[in-house]
């Protein structure tokens, strides 16, 4: 079997007393859609956020194909191989829709610059929707257009592994279904993902395996009907409105 895209090794973060995540692990496979589902509070951001180099884990290790990448600063990890949405979109509110995504390209990991970097550009905005936008301060965008140029963004690096942390939080139901079609599209094109997800008919559609977290544990793994039915996973999610 070839390498895993991404391992995460028993990944630890405690806050002060609060074990955040518990010794959590487990792989993902190249070209892999992988659901990281579970209640709120369960870690799920959290790690992503040590997968990312937001935060230093406590413990543990992460693996970006082989290499350990746990500890490392977010802008190396980016470099590396790893781009991501945050639940919180972060845009750069002074630059229009085009200069942000050219960020994406000549940060991140294979990098791009000048005419070069805006045609990727051009091309990534229409394909999130965003043709002809170029030019609008992000400012001005909706929560939703903001999404979209995040999501530009961190394709223009050509990431080894894309992270979305709750990229469908938010939309209606049209929006829903493009933006399960579009992360569709870009799982069939072969690109590893780790999807945070609280919208389950789109983890069912979506992935193909997932991983359940709860208070911090990983509860369960594998096929997504199979993990839901677990009863550990029914019983973490009783009383959550998101089940
Ligand atoms: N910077 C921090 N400092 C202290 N505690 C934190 C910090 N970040 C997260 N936590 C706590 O860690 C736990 C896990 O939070 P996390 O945001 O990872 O959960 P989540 O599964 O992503 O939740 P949600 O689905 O609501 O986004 C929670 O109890 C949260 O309050």
């Amino acid at each position: 079997m070839s390498m895993p895209a991404l391992s995460v090794r028993v990944a630890r973060k405690t806050f002060g007393g609060l074990v955040a995540v518990n010794d959590v692990s487990f792989d993902v496979r190249q070209g892999e859609l992988l659901g990281l589902i579970g209640p709120n509070g369960s870690g799920k951001t959290t790690l992503l956020n040590l997968i990312s180099g937001a935060l230093k884990p406590s413990g543990g290790e992460i693996l970006l194909g082989g290499q350990p990448i746990g500890g490392l600063a977010a802008h190396h990890i980016a470099q590396k191989g790893v781009a991501r949405t945050f639940q919180l979109v972060r845009v750069l509110p002074s630059l229009d829709a085009e200069q942000n995504v050219m960020a994406g390209a000549v940060f991140g990991h294979r990098r791009t610059w000048g005419a070069e970097a805006r045609a990727l550009a051009r091309e990534l905005l229409h394909r999130v929707g965003l043709g002809g936008r170029e030019h609008v301060p992000v400012s001005a965008m909706t929560y939703i257009d903001q999404k979209r140029i995040e999501l530009a963004r961190a394709l223009a690096s050509d990431p080894r592994v894309l992270l979305l942390d709750e990229w469908l939080a938010g939309l209606n139901p049209t929006e829903l279904q493009v933006g399960i079609s579009l992360i569709d599209e870009l799982r069939r094109e072969g690109r590893t993902i780790i999807m945070v997800e609280h919208v389950m008919d789109a983890i069912r559609t979506l992935c193909d395996r997932c991983v359940v977290m709860s208070s911090g544990v990983k509860i369960a793994e594998g096929r997504v009907e199979d993990a839901l039915s677990e009863p550990e996973v029914v019983r973490a999610y009783l009383g959550d409105e998101d089940a």
